[in-house]
């Protein structure tokens, strides 16, 4: 397999991270990246699309949405007909894609987060990969976390928001909680690490439990007890069902407007 990835900044490296983990070859991998300085050892780094290749076998976007309309002519001569083609940018949708790279076999819209790097990303995709190519597109998915195809791509905005961004959303509920204890009297480093420890132990929990997390805050906050109380606040006038509905609307929203900005290009 020559697989050819273009662009490798925090996403494309966590990936790569997670497919050499995975067991596979460096020496299949070329990674194309003008920021780069060194790549995992045995894989091959180029500052630009070299010259001449025939066309690879996979071809990963994986720069900026923004950086596609500069990118196309220099990506386009390594993506023929036995080609699969994944897209990880965020926004730019199966038409666009295929408009400017009519000649893949198939394409495909993976949507990871940076934990795919310890094969724990959630990975939502969508494409026109059929047999040998959606085997392969699972077959590469696999060491990088959970793989999911979706039923449309008209859903590719909210999941961008809940599986990409989700992160992001993440790391600022644990800073808010450490911030809150602290601001309540707890030394900073302390707040810290037992907040960080605190959701890794609750997120792991989650994960092997039978049991739902609405259930699992139920079994925590013992009747009359502590926990409760806070359980409350969360609840008042659905505080935090509101909070985190606003938040995957706006950043759903914006994963709608990049795709039309993206077409109109
Ligand atoms: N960050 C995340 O958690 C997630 C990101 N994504 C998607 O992943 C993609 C990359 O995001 P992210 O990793 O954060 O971005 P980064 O800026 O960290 O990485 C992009 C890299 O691509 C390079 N690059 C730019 N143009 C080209 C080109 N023509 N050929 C090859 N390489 C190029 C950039 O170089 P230079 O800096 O010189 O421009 C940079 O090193 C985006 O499309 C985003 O939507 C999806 C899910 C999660
Ligand atoms: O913020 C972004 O646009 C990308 C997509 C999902 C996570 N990062």
């Amino acid at each position: 397999m020559h697989f050819l990835q273009f662009g490798c900044g925090n996403m494309g490296g966590a990936m790569l991270a997670g497919w050499l983990a995975g067991g596979f070859a460096p020496e299949s991998f070329t990674v194309v990246d003008p920021y780069l300085a060194q790549a995992p050892q045995g894989v091959r780094l180029l500052p630009a699309a070299p010259a001449g290749e025939a066309p690879a076998d996979v071809v990963l976007l994986g720069f900026k949405p923004q950086q596609l309309s500069d990118a196309v002519a220099s990506v386009r001569p390594h993506v023929g007909p036995g080609t699969l083609l994944l897209s990880i940018l965020a926004g730019v949708d199966m038409a666009t894609l295929r408009a400017a790279f009519p000649d893949a076999q198939a394409i495909v819209r993976v949507m990871p987060n940076l934990a795919a790097a310890l094969g724990k990303s959630p990975i939502a995709l969508v494409g026109d990969a059929q047999g040998d190519a959606k085997a392969l597109t699972e077959k590469l998915m696999a060491p990088l976390g959970q793989a999911e195809w979706l039923s449309g791509e008209d859903q590719m905005d909210l999941v961008t928001a809940l599986a990409g961004s989700g992160p992001a959303f993440v790391y600022r509920v644990i800073d808010a909680l450490a911030t809150g204890a602290a601001n309540l009297g707890l030394p900073r480093d302390q707040a810290d690490r037992l907040a960080l420890a605190m959701v890794e132990g609750a997120a792991a929990l989650a994960a092997q439990s039978p049991h739902a997390p609405a259930e699992l805050a139920r079994r925590v906050a013992s009747p009359g007890g502590v926990t409760q109380v806070g359980i409350d606040v969360l609840d008042a006038d659905d505080r935090l069902l509101r909070l985190m509905e606003d938040t995957l609307r706006g950043a759903r929203d914006r994963s709608a407007e990049m795709t039309e900005l993206a077409r109109a290009k």
